[in-house]
């Protein structure tokens, strides 16, 4: 079959699969579209003028995927009961299952009874195959460079929890699992990173009944560490997204008792795509979960710069040997010391209508980072007080130890960003490289910045010296 012709069908049989369902309903207003040319998968477009508070969609809570819809829970009572404890193959007791990893197991299990499952054309719908770096080969991964994306991926964590927690529950229950025994090992970890990247970038946090009293808002799914209730919501998911909250978000899912409810948040004129709002990610979060990136995302873009990086930069700053750093180490609270510090950008208020009044601006190096270089000079001030005889040199020194981090964190990307720029301009690129290209480049914009608010503020500290010295 035509690959357009089996996309549209799938579509067409999941919009009157769900449109069959109890209390579900779908605007005449909106329609399912094929946004595969411009790499967006399936979206949601306006068929006619919508006013703004317009039903767009009703989602019945019963459709959504998760532990209390799905009948796995209960027939795997032990796996689920968050209170106790179960005991793996080889006889070790571990926790139950958190959140995620049960929504995944659910995921396998509902997609393995095919037919069987009341989600089968939600099913046919959902991605077979994801951008995001989790399925990158390692060529494709080096295109990030330094950025700390890279150290995220996790796919070897994800893995292991896949194999010792998950692969015995399902070859313990092999008649539960349908098919699961034609299945080897290595497909069914497979078929476990396909159903984790879909909630990673599917999935929604519901909120359980008391925080839906105290908070009524709804959100993307942010949680992952097992303590929230997440759930899959067709057709919810079906929305693309932008990255300025409000001026191009034009719709809003709303969590209702019974069910969930998109909205309208404007009017929407025809033809115009209907959009959630995924979050102020940076370019290298979107694409860990959501396998895209986007200029708009810019804005948000960060550079994490490790301590060990200032620690460097601190050493060869002031010329002392590595245990002088490391006595001033001891003598601080280890506790208080952060591994890794966020340079980011003030990306300030919107307007009334959610567009920001201009670019977002870097003003100043993180703060904990600037605190932590001071404790350390103190620390080596006790030691070699002649290296910092008053509070203008140890300035000084903050302010070149937080340029030369800069420089080193620069150095550890192979490619400048000039070189980067005309990199993009190839058209030659597969789309994973130039996405890996794009978050690197953003986040070489970044350092420039913070350079040349360093290098700046240098030079008035210079023109200070002169001042103070004519
Ligand atoms: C919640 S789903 C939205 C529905 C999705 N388009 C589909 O066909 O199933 C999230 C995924 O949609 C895609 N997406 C969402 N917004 C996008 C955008 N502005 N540009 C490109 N892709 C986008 C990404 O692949 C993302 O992982």
């Amino acid at each position: 079959m035509a690959q357009g012709v089996e996309f549209d069908q799938r579509t067409n049989s999941f919009l009157s699969w769900f449109k069959s369902l109890e209390g579900a309903s779908f605007s005449d207003a909106i329609q399912i579209v094929d946004l595969r040319s411009k790499n967006a998968g399936r979206g949601i477009v306006a068929t006619q003028d919508i006013p703004a508070d317009m039903t767009l969609f009703e989602i019945p809570r019963k459709a959504i995927i998760n532990v209390q819809t799905s009948e796995l829970p209960s027939k795997l009572p032990g796996v689920f009961d968050r209170e106790s404890e179960a005991m793996d193959v080889d006889g070790d007791v571990s926790p139950q299952l958190d959140s995620w990893s049960s929504l995944i197991l659910i995921m396998i299990y509902e997609f393995l009874r095919g037919q069987e499952s009341q989600w089968k054309a939600y099913f046919d719908v959902l991605p077979e195959e994801f951008n995001t770096p989790m399925f990158w080969s390692d060529s494709d991964l080096d295109a990030l460079q330094a950025s700390a994306t890279r150290g995220k991926v996790g796919k070897s964590e994800a893995e292991e929890m896949f194999r010792s927690q998950l692969l015995p529950v399902i070859r313990s229950n092999q008649s539960v699992f349908m098919s699961s025994e034609a299945r080897t090992d290595e497909e069914l970890i497979g078929l476990a990173h396909r159903m984790g990247s879909t909630i990673m970038a599917y999935a929604f946090d519901l909120e359980n009944d008391e925080d839906r009293e105290e908070e009524e808002e709804d959100g993307w799914v942010e949680d992952r560490d097992g303590k929230s209730l997440m759930g899959m919501v067709p057709m919810a998911d079906i929305l693309n997204a932008d990255a300025e909250f409000n001026a191009t978000e034009n719709a809003h899912i709303n969590h209702g008792e019974e069910s969930l409810t998109a909205t309208s948040l404007r009017p929407i004129k025809a033809g115009e795509e209907i959009l959630n709002y995924y979050g102020p990610h940076p370019n290298s979060e979107l694409l860990r979960r959501y396998g895209y990136v986007t200029e708009r995302h810019g804005r948000y873009d960060v550079v994490e710069i490790p301590w060990g990086v200032a620690e460097e930069a601190l050493a060869a700053q002031l010329s002392v040997p590595a245990d002088v750093i490391s006595a001033c180490k001891e003598r601080l609270d280890e506790e208080e010391l952060e591994d890794v510090f966020v340079l980011e950008r003030d990306t300030g208020e919107p307007n009334s209508d959610g567009t920001f009044a201009g670019p977002a601006e870097l003003k100043e190096m993180p703060g904990d980072l600037q605190e932590q270089v001071k404790a350390f000079l103190k620390g080596i001030k006790k030691l070699k007080p002649d290296l910092i005889p008053d509070k203008r040199k140890r300035d000084e020194i903050l302010s070149d130890v937080m340029l030369n981090s800069l420089q080193l964190l620069e150095s550890r990307y192979p490619t400048s960003y000039i070189e980067d720029r005309m990199l993009l301009k190839r058209t030659d690129l597969s789309d994973r490289i130039r996405m890996a290209v794009e978050v690197r480049l953003g986040e070489k914009q970044l350092i420039q910045e913070a350079k040349a608010l360093f290098q700046s503020s240098s030079n008035e500290n210079a023109g200070k010296r002169v001042k103070t010295s004519t």
